[in-house]
């Protein structure tokens, strides 16, 4: 029977025929937990009394969450992981370093093609975009991971959307996901993987690959993936790593759902309060007022982001009544804002320049909206409440719409052509 890219890729690792709906023990190569989800696992270990830990080079913890901390208490929280962490020699990345754990870990190269990777954060899907099976798993499971190298999984079904044509500039991968998110709802991919596939997709940067699995799991899905081709090899050889035996699912692969997209067709898309399905066209928005932009995240943080952005910004000023926040989504990145000369030019335009962190994303700290105020964000979630005050409203767009609305003022779109 034909299988589906994560069918093959548990099979790979297992050395046996695996299909959707079974029921399978994986060892796991990767396992990665935040400062936000693995002070949680910590104590589930504690409550079953485990005191060893089975392959502590398996295990990579990220403090990105509430880094630098906000208040005593997340700071002994980080102060928890890093105790651990040297009682067990797990690395560790704190934010002088670091960033978030879903820019970090690509930039790191330590993901090998094909492995499975896992992490106490819904956003690990990002993975994907390097033909990696990734997951987001709850504390709980982190813990049984860190305890064994293993992980109980269920098989998810596949649903298959081939993308062909060109995106008109000024539409980005953003605009790709937030349309497919539009499209099937918040769960209309609830425990499925997502394979992408197509001329458009293989024309895609690892970083707008990354985007596009990134935001999977806003309609659900537990995985997000695209077949290793050149542009992936290429990534695996900057990073020393030479073999990547390319595999593709079999023609009559059983998936649950195939939808085909045209990529001419697609406009800018905005998601709008309270949920990323919540899809309008980005031109429909046009004049709404804001008070805050933040360009970064796991989603749009990446240094093509701010090469984008920069394209508007350079020589602008940020508009009197918004308050821009760029938040770099790693040290690397930071240091490259630095290095092509951006930074100093984002700083006379008056943006404010975050430390690699989770930041405003969460709403956790370095950004969140008091009462009534309304942002355009380049994250991934602008549920109820997130980003601050509940009375608050978070639009998501892509990084043009949101540094071209910075100096607007006002929800602006670039023009498509
Ligand atoms: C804190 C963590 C549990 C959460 C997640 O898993 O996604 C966070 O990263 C988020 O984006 O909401
Ligand atoms: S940047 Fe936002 S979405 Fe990504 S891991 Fe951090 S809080 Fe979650």
């Amino acid at each position: 029977m034909g299988q589906t890219l994560i069918e093959k890729m548990i099979s790979l690792k297992l050395g046996r025929d695996i299909y959707k709906g079974q029921s399978v023990f994986v060892p796991v190569d990767i396992i990665m937990g935040t400062d936000g989800t693995t002070p949680l696992a910590l104590k589930v270990l504690e409550e079953y009394n485990i005191n060893k830990i089975k392959n502590p080079e398996k295990i990579i913890f990220v403090h990105d969450h509430f880094a630098p901390p906000k208040d005593i208490s997340t700071a002994n929280l980080s102060r928890m992981l890093d105790q651990f962490a040297k009682k067990f020699h797990i690395t560790s990345y704190k934010e002088d370093r670091g960033g978030i754990c879903h820019v970090l870990l690509p930039e790191l190269g330590i993901m090998k093609p094909y492995d499975i990777v896992v992490g106490a954060d819904s956003h690990t899907c990002t993975y994907g975009g390097l033909g990696i099976f990734s997951m987001g798993i709850g504390s709980t499971d982190m813990a049984c991971a860190m305890a064994t190298s293993k992980l109980w999984i269920k098989v998810p079904e596949t649903i298959r959307i081939k993308v062909s044509g060109n995106l008109k500039s000024g539409v980005e991968a953003k605009d790709l996901i937030l349309s497919i998110i539009g499209m099937l709802g918040t769960d209309g991919a609830n425990y499925r993987a997502i394979e992408f596939c197509g001329s458009t997709i293989e024309k895609l940067t690892i970083a707008e690959r990354m985007t596009i699995c990134n935001m999977v799991i806003e309609c659900g899905a537990k995985a997000g993936i695209i077949n290793i081709d050149k542009v992936t090899e290429q990534y695996y050889y900057e990073k020393g790593i030479q073999d990547c035996q390319r595999i593709e699912a079999d023609s009559d692969a059983n998936y649950l759902e195939t939808y085909e997209v045209e990529a001419e067709q697609l406009k800018p898309q905005i998601g709008c309060p309270y949920s990323p399905a919540n899809v309008r066209n980005a031109e429909e928005l046009i004049g709404t007022k804001i008070n805050q932009v933040v360009i970064g995240s796991c989603t749009n943080g990446r240094i093509e982001d701010f090469r984008i952005a920069y394209q508007y910004m350079k020589g602008k000023q940020v508009h009197k009544n918004v308050k821009l926040i760029l938040v770099p989504g790693s040290h690397n990145v930071l240091m490259q804002m630095e290095e092509e000369g951006m930074l100093k030019d984002f700083i006379k335009s008056n943006a404010i320049i975050s430390p690699p962190s989770c930041g405003p994303c969460m709403g956790g700290h370095m950004g969140v909206l008091a009462d009534d105020q309304v942002g355009l964000y380049t994250t991934n979630r602008n549920f109820y409440g997130r980003n601050g005050s509940p009375s608050s409203k978070v639009y998501l767009s892509n990084v043009s719409i949101a540094a071209l609305s910075a100096i607007e003022g006002e929800i602006q779109v670039p023009e498509v052509n």
